[in-house]
C-alpha cells in the first residue's frame, strides 16, 4: 500500500470557484457524510481534498487506490514471521533453523483512521477492486469496521464519531478504473469537478511557478483554447500549463522571441499527456496544426 503524509506546504489557490466547492464539501463532511470529488485528471481533485482535510482540524492521512489492494491493505493484517538460527547446546557445529510464527496484528490506514477519528483521503479509490473497497460499506452505513480475526471469526470495531473520508476518482472511461459499486456510491456525496474557470487556472499557474503574469496569461489562454477547440481526445490539464510555465521561467524563454521553440514546447507537453495514448498519428498532426494557429493568434 502506498501511503504518504500529506504535504500541505504547496501553495493553494482559493478563488470564488474553489471557495464555493469547499464550502459545500465542508457542510457535508460536518454533517457526517463521506464526500467524493469526481472529474477528469488534473482538475484539482487531490489538491482540494488535501486542503479540505486540513481544514477539518483533525489528523489526516492519504491513501492511493491501487488495483493490487486487498482488504488487508485497508484494514490491516497479521504480519511478522521471524526465522532464527540457533546453535545446538550439545553439538556446537549443528545449527537449527527456528521459525517463529508469533504474528502481530498491524492496523491498516483505514482502520487506524476509523479508530482515531482522523480524516482519510482515499485518492483514486476506483483504481482498487470492489473486493477491497467492500469493507467501506459497513463503515459508511453502520459505523462499524469488520475486522477478520481468523478464517472463522470476525470482530467489529466501532467507528470514531470524528472519522471522515474524502474520496476522489477519475471518470470510468479512463484506463485502470473500476466502476464504483452502486452501494458505495449511494453512501457518499459526489461533487463533479471540471476544469476550473480561467481566473482560477491563471492563479494556479502563478502560485505554482514564478512566471510573470503576462506569460502565465498567454500559456493559460493557449492551453484552454486548445482544450476547448481540439478533438475530445485532447484535454490538457492544469499540470501542462504549470510545466510550460516552469520551462519558460527556468530557461528564461521570452514569449515570441523564438516562436518555433515556443510552439515545439507547447506541442511536446500538450500532446504527451497520458490520456492521449490512444490518439492516432493523423489526429496528432491535426492537433499540431491547430496548436500552431492558436499560438500565432
Ligand atoms: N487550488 C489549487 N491551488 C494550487 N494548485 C492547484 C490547485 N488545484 C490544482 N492545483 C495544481 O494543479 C495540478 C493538478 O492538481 P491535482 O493533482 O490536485 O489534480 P487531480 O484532479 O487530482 O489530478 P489526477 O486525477 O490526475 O490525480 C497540481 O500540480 C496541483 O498542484
Amino acid at each position: 500500500m502506498k501511503l504518504e503524509n500529506v504535504d500541505l506546504k504547496q501553495p493553494f489557490v482559493e478563488t470564488e470557484y474553489i471557495k464555493n466547492i469547499a464550502k459545500r464539501a465542508m457542510l457535508y463532511l460536518n454533517t457526517g457524510y463521506a464526500i467524493h470529488f469526481k472529474g477528469p485528471s488534473g482538475t484539482g481533485k487531490t489538491s482540494l481534498a488535501m486542503y479540505i482535510a486540513k481544514r477539518m482540524d483533525k489528523p489526516y492521512q492519504i491513501i492511493f487506490g491501487n488495483e493490487e489492494f486487498g482488504r488487508t491493505d485497508l484494514i490491516g493484517g497479521n504480519f511478522g514471521v521471524t526465522k532464527k538460527i540457533v546453535q545446538d547446546n550439545y553439538v556446537h557445529s549443528v545449527m537449527k533453523h527456528q521459525i517463529d510464527y508469533n504474528q502481530k496484528w498491524i492496523d491498516g490506514r483505514l482502520l487506524n483512521a476509523c479508530k482515531t477519528g482522523a480524516t482519510l483521503i482515499y485518492d483514486e479509490f476506483t483504481r482498487s477492486r470492489a473486493e477491497a473497497n467492500n469493507v467501506l460499506l459497513s463503515i459508511l452505513e453502520e459505523g462499524v469496521v469488520e475486522v477478520p480475526l481468523n478464517r472463522e471469526k470476525t470482530r467489529f470495531v466501532k467507528v470514531h464519531p470524528d472519522f471522515r473520508i474524502i474520496f476522489t476518482s477519475n471518470p470510468e472511461e479512463y484506463s485502470g478504473i473500476y466502476k464504483a459499486q452502486d452501494a458505495l456510491k449511494s453512501r457518499m456525496i459526489t461533487i463533479d469537478l471540471d476544469f476550473p474557470d480561467v481566473d482560477t487556472e491563471l492563479e494556479i499557474v502563478l502560485k505554482n511557478t514564478e512566471v510573470d503574469k503576462r506569460t502565465a496569461q498567454y500559456i493559460v489562454d493557449v492551453v484552454r483554447n486548445f482544450r476547448e477547440s481540439s478533438s475530445s481526445k485532447f484535454h490538457p490539464t492544469i499540470r501542462s500549463s504549470i510545466m510550460i510555465a516552469n520551462i519558460m521561467k527556468m530557461n528564461k524563454i521570452n514569449l515570441s522571441k523564438d516562436k518555433e521553440l515556443e510552439i515545439k514546447i507547447f506541442e511536446d507537453i500538450l500532446l504527451s499527456e497520458s490520456s492521449n495514448s490512444q490518439v492516432s498519428l493523423e489526429e496528432k498532426k491535426k492537433a499540431k496544426v491547430l496548436l500552431e494557429q492558436i499560438t500565432y493568434n
